[in-house]
């Protein structure tokens, strides 16, 4: 069974509180010979106010593990609690309540967007469903300021009137009007080019910094976790290799798998 890496300093536990915990969890998709464990064991903490990301390779298990955060695929065993309340089978009301303080933001802007809504409708369409449409424009327009989208045009624009990147702020935005505690982002700059993923790293980093948000952040490429993450979490084949501080896993991996994703990223070590 490969060797899971623990970083924490032993001296510092306890000095940031955790939002959300999970607990040897696993995930295991169909029955007898076509069983796939997709998670294995995997026990975690997203500390409030931090970045944390999941980094692996496809079918490591990472959107697996987001969607099981998410509360939108059950577990197969194990626990996970946000705000020390138990998360791990919430059905009905106690389940809309928690996906208003847990949002999501998916890797495609493109098709989670109708190509015939204005950035208005979509936005009143989200207050809607909060019930809180009065709010209206004052309320979509805070939300796009979080994101670098300002100027009344915004609101009026249809999708194809945005950059890639701006697509994928609107859905941050939409996800921000419903005052999550935190947010989970699953690949939501994968599909973007290499400028505009910056860009929407830095929203998100600026919305830990002045919003103390708490952000999953899942993604196939170390550079970005390291770029953005305090803390980083290693899946390999459903099993996470090592978890801490990003500093000590970028600078001092203890993991081969790590080291091997690092030297993919020659420029980290440079
Ligand atoms: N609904 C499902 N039914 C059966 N197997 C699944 C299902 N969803 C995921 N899997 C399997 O679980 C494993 C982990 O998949 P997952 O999508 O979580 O990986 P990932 O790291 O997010 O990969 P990617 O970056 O390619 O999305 C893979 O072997 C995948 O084939």
């Amino acid at each position: 069974m490969t060797q899971s890496v623990v970083r924490d300093d032993p001296a510092l536990a306890g000095s940031h509180e955790a939002l959300f915990s999970a607990r040897e969890v696993n995930k295991t998709f169909g029955h007898g010979r076509r069983a796939v464990e997709a998670v294995k064991n995997v026990s975690f903490d997203l500390n409030k106010g931090q970045i944390t990301t999941i980094v692996g390779e496809s079918g490591s298990g990472k959107s697996t593990m987001a969607r099981m955060v998410l509360g939108l695929l059950p577990i197969t065993s194990g626990t996970m609690t946000f705000e020390d309340r138990d998360v791990t089978k919430l059905r009905g009301g106690a389940r809309t309540a928690y996906w208003r303080d847990v949002q999501a933001v998916f890797q495609d802007p493109f098709s989670a967007f109708n190509q015939f809504f204005t950035v208005r409708r979509l936005l009143s369409r989200a207050l809607r469903l909060l019930g809180d449409a009065e709010a209206g424009q004052a309320k979509m327009e805070e939300a796009l300021n979080h994101v670098g989208l300002s100027g009344p045009d915004v609101l009026d624009r249809f999708p194809h009137q945005l950059s890639g990147g701006q697509r994928q702020r609107v859905m941050i935005a939409r996800a921000l009007m419903m005052s999550p505690t935190m947010l989970v982002a699953d690949e939501a700059t994968s599909m973007l080019d290499a400028s505009l993923r910056v860009n929407v790293l830095n929203v998100l980093t600026d919305l830990r910094d002045q919003l103390g948000m708490t952000i999953l952040f899942i993604t196939h490429d170390i550079g970005q976790a390291c770029y953005l993450a305090d803390r980083v979490l290693v899946m390999e084949h459903g099993v996470m290799v090592e978890q801490g501080p990003t500093d000590k896993v970028i600078f001092d991996p203890q993991h081969e798998y790590t080291r091997r994703l690092l030297s993919d990223v020659p420029r980290l070590h440079d």
